[in-house]
């Protein structure tokens, strides 16, 4: 009786609804938008400033229980929060308790994911306040399994996604996000994520995770900061039987096809935000990465990480490495197991670098720098039908077919994983590393960990403690015959923040092979005697942020050298300048 009384009142009865589409109505619901059945269409009203309850759900302006009495009464909160006041250093020990009592990374990773949706600026401090706890949480390896999983995992976008079903219509999409001024994307299409392969739309954990850094490491503004996946289809069998994948259920679009959505994808990012914004290629399959890098560099202000800045701080920590290993780059020799986007970005910019210290031509430093793929060592022999990024690095040699054989060919001083398959340096071959080199430099950089060439107990127990060890993904320091040894993270989150950072402080509108060189230089000489002892080559990050602004002093120099700044005057002190630029997440004082 009740019920049909609060019917008739809203002005419809039990009678009127097709009970198959009912939905439930409300008390005094005036808009009629709780009792419209789902054939009726209802229009989502929302408030434009936030106060009172809508700010506490805001997550760009939210304090949670740090808002002051006197912002309690003028932003119409009090009764909504309950009545102690928490400063924003105790909410912080507060959340890092609680996240430390997980044991599941991927716990740790969702609880960090609710709180950046929840309260950005809390989520930022804790990132920038304990990086080398975090890091490992909200990036490599933990953001891998984030992305097989993010199907699940997803609950609200976090970026925007832009699918075949949105050709001819991107400008609008892009209109969609909520931000105008943006000054870095970081785009995917999820064809390579870390060393998992294709995961398709689910690869919108690697921008995401991406640009975190970006604000935590480098400073950007979180709401100047736009994450992409791009979703032509997926070959991944599995997705696409998967009856809760979230992306489009087809095979991959290639071809004209592709390149037309990326052509106008890459317009479109220009037309709306200018010729300033930094768009970060991440995670594309090499088959497109070389090619998009190419066809865009000299329209866009690209910049592809797995390509180039991974080549940054791999020179960097070679660069760093000679002084435990001693010698001049090129008195060094070099061999890669890959000989894709990371293998042959890295080999390239040594290659530049050693010829610019010797002055001889790339064409003869190249001769240093040997590589592997799945078929073997490449060689002359096999050039007719190598991919075009791998045919300056085939020198005369007779085949080689496995890395082991081709190691002691070879006898390279530095051995470099980026094949993406784990345990691929094998017990032999790293004990034939150190039968030749009295201090071989192993880089694993493969991710995640699963995916590492192999592991800091492997490199260290297979040279007897000689080895000098950097990987991907992080592994903890580890004791050999009573010496602790603390492996370095190589890992293009050195560079990238701070890259992109240097691009946007001087108004960059190009990329050029010169400003990672000064990068990697930068990150190169903050490596101290300290760390040195501890046989690191890379500075820690827990100092990341002081890093990233000498890395975007020394690019942005050299983007005003070369005539590619369009920000003037030219500040007179790029690192303080950097410095001064940088986001904070200390909560602000309302009025
Ligand atoms: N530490 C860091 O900062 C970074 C790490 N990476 C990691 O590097 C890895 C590779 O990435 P990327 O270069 O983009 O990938 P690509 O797919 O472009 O290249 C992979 C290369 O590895 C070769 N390869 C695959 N399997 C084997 C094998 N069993 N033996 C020998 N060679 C093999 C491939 O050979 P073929 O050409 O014959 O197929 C190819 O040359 C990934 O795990 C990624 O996470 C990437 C960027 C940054
Ligand atoms: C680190 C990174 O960019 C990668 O593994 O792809
Ligand atoms: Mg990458």
């Amino acid at each position: 009786m009740e019920n049909t009384m609060k019917e008739m009142r809203d002005g419809a009865s039990v009678l009127d609804i097709d009970p198959k589409s009912a939905v439930g109505g409300g008390v005094e619901d005036v808009y009629g938008e709780d009792r419209a059945s789902e054939d009726q269409f209802v229009t989502p009203w929302t408030f434009s400033v936030a106060s009172g309850y809508s700010l506490l759900r805001d997550p760009r302006h939210n304090k949670g229980l740090a808002f002051t009495e006197r912002e309690r009464d003028t932003h119409y909160l009090r009764g909504l929060l309950p009545p102690a006041v928490l400063s924003q250093d105790l909410q912080e020990k507060k959340l890092m308790n609680s996240i430390r009592q997980y044991q599941v990374p991927l716990q740790k990773y969702i609880a960090l994911m609710e709180l950046e949706e929840r309260n950005e600026r809390l989520f930022y401090k804790l990132l920038i306040d304990h990086v080398e706890e975090l890091l490992p949480v909200v990036y490599t390896p933990t953001v891998g399994e984030a992305c097989q999983k993010y199907g699940s995992l997803f609950k609200r976008p976090q970026g925007l996604y832009i699918s075949l079903k949105e050709k001819g219509k991107i400008l609008e999409v892009l209109r969609n996000w909520p931000e105008r001024s943006i000054q870095v994307i970081v785009v995917t299409d999820g064809e390579r994520i870390l060393g998992l392969g294709d995961l398709g739309c689910q690869g919108m954990g690697i921008p995401v995770g991406k640009l975190a850094l970006y604000t935590a490491l480098g400073g950007l503004r979180p709401s100047a900061c736009l994450p992409i996946t791009i979703d032509v289809g997926t070959n991944n069998e599995q997705l696409l039987k998967d009856e809760f994948y979230i992306g489009l259920r087809q095979r991959r679009a290639t071809g004209q096809e592709y390149s037309e959505l990326l052509h106008e994808f890459m317009s479109a990012v220009k037309q709306n935000y200018g010729e300033k914004v930094v768009i970060q290629f991440e995670d594309f399959a090499n088959h497109n990465a070389f090619e998009l890098l190419a066809k865009y560099g000299t329209t866009h202000l690209v910049f592809n990480d797995d390509i180039q800045g991974t080549a940054s701080v791999v020179l960097a920590g070679v660069v760093a490495a000679l002084k435990l290993i001693g010698g001049k780059l090129a008195d060094h020799s070099f061999l890669f197991l890959g000989a894709g986007e990371a293998g042959t970005g890295i080999a390239e910019l040594i290659a530049l670098e050693m010829s610019k210290q010797t002055k001889s031509p790339v064409e003869e430093t190249r001769k240093k720098i040997w590589l592997v793929d799945s078929k073997g060592l490449i060689v002359s022999t096999r050039k007719d039908s190598l991919q075009h990024f791998k045919k300056p690095w085939a020198h005369g040699h007779e085949p080689v077919n496995n890395l082991l054989d081709a190691v002691k060919a070879i006898k390279p001083t530095v051995l470099i994983g980026s094949s993406g398959v784990g345990r691929t340096f094998t017990k032999e071959v790293i004990e034939a590393m150190a039968s030749f080199n009295e201090k071989p430099l192993i880089m694993a950089l493969s991710n995640p960990t699963s995916q590492s060439e192999c592991t800091a107990e492997e490199a260290y127990t297979g040279t007897q403690g000689r080895a000098i060890f950097a990987s991907g993904s992080p592994f903890d320091p580890f004791e050999y015959n009573g010496k602790v040894f603390i492996p370095g993270q190589s890992n293009n989150a050195y560079i990238f923040p701070g890259f992109g950072l240097g691009l946007v402080i001087s108004g960059a509108i190009r990329v050029h092979d010169d400003m990672l060189l000064a990068a990697s230089e930068a990150l190169a000489g903050q490596v101290t005697k300290e760390n040195f002892d501890k046989g690191m080559i890379y500075p820690p990050f827990s100092n990341i942020r002081k890093i990233s602004a000498k890395i975007a002093a020394n690019v942005a120099a050299k983007a005003y050298e070369l005539g590619l700044a369009t920000r003037l005057p030219r500040p007179e002190n790029l690192v303080k300048y950097a410095e001064s630029c940088m986001y904070s997440p200390v909560y602000r004082t309302y009025r």
